[in-house]
């Protein structure tokens, strides 16, 4: 893979989901030294610092079928502008989270720079919510569907433009927890989704030999969207709403080698690192090793 320099972005984000503690991800991701094993790989990395984020107890839910919509409609135009200029300036946007809400932001920024752009969401849960399906009111669990277009038009029109990506050219890897209307937005939609039923039976090397193969088919880019609650909770503790039954960290590795070897991607975010719920921050390391195989680190 050509090493393109890579710009870190933190969004300290916990307004989409209810657990204190999110916002704290990007230090704690940080603070496991993402920078240094990636320079180690042979990168020119830049760290733009946070996205400013208000905290919860200064506002107002608002609406309690769309947590706090106007200030996360803020911010992640805030941080789709950051996340444009950084691929505006020929370099790789890695943005750390936060809760995965902020998607949103950073898939607005990165899918008006291609035509047709692949998207990747790894995640135990397929964020395709609307205020209208979802059972908490809580933006993370809706930003897949923003980004395909589909929710409150406030979210789906950010940065002015939709739907960001298309239904087919989405992959989603790792689920094991679907609300009643996200499955039937998959149906409708046509969504590969690879649950972990296709994991355990197919194995992770063929289901990452299909996804890429959609993600890259036809399309001019590829953005990476890496709950780390898709890995089983023993591996990744720290995350707000875990489900057990996940996928193992050397699958996730191997999903990350393999991304690595296609040189499919464009961009990366690394979300809901919660080192509040974390056993010594062991989840933000899960992340920056992946991070590690995603930026082509082998083992030989
Ligand atoms: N990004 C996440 N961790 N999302 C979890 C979503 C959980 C649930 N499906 C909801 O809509 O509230
Ligand atoms: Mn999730
Ligand atoms: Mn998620």
């Amino acid at each position: 893979m050509e090493k393109k320099p890579i710009s870190i972005i933190g969004m300290p984000m916990d307004l989409g989901q209810g657990r204190r503690g999110v916002d704290m991800g990007p230090s704690a991701i940080r603070y496991a030294s993402a920078q240094s094993l990636l320079e180690g790989l042979g990168y020119e990395v830049e760290d733009i610092g946070d996205i400013s984020v208000p905290s919860p107890e200064s506002i107002q839910i608002g609406n309690p079928k769309l947590k706090y919509l106007t200030e996360i409609k803020d911010v992640c135009e805030k941080l789709s502008e950051t996340v444009s200029s950084v691929v505006e300036r020929k370099r790789f946007p890695l943005v750390f989270g936060g809760d995965h809400s902020m998607a949103i932001g950073t898939i607005a920024g990165v899918a008006k720079h291609y035509n047709n752009m692949g998207l990747i969401w790894f995640d135990a849960h397929g964020d395709l919510n609307t205020g209208k399906t979802s059972p908490s009111g809580n933006i993370h669990g809706m930003s897949l569907a923003v980004s395909l277009g589909i929710g409150d038009p406030d979210l789906v029109n950010i940065s002015g433009y939709a739907p960001k990506v298309r239904p087919e050219n989405t992959v989603i890897i790792g689920a094991r927890e679907l609300d009643p209307g996200e499955k039937e937005l998959i149906a409708q939609l046509g969504i590969k989704v690879f649950t972990m039923h296709e994991i355990d039976r197919l194995g992770m090397a063929r289901v990452m030999d299909e996804a890429i193969g959609i993600v890259s088919h036809d399309t001019d880019g590829v953005h990476l969207s890496l709950d780390l609650d898709g890995l089983d909770p023993k591996d990744a503790p720290g995350v707000g709403t875990p489900v057990p039954g996940g996928i193992t960290y050397r699958e996730s590795h191997l999903a990350m080698e393999m991304l690595a070897e296609a040189g499919i991607l464009t961009s990366a975010e690394f979300v809901e690192v919660n080192p509040i719920l974390d056993r010594e921050n062991q989840t933000a390391k899960v992340a920056v090793a992946l991070m590690g195989s995603v930026f082509g680190q082998k083992v030989l």
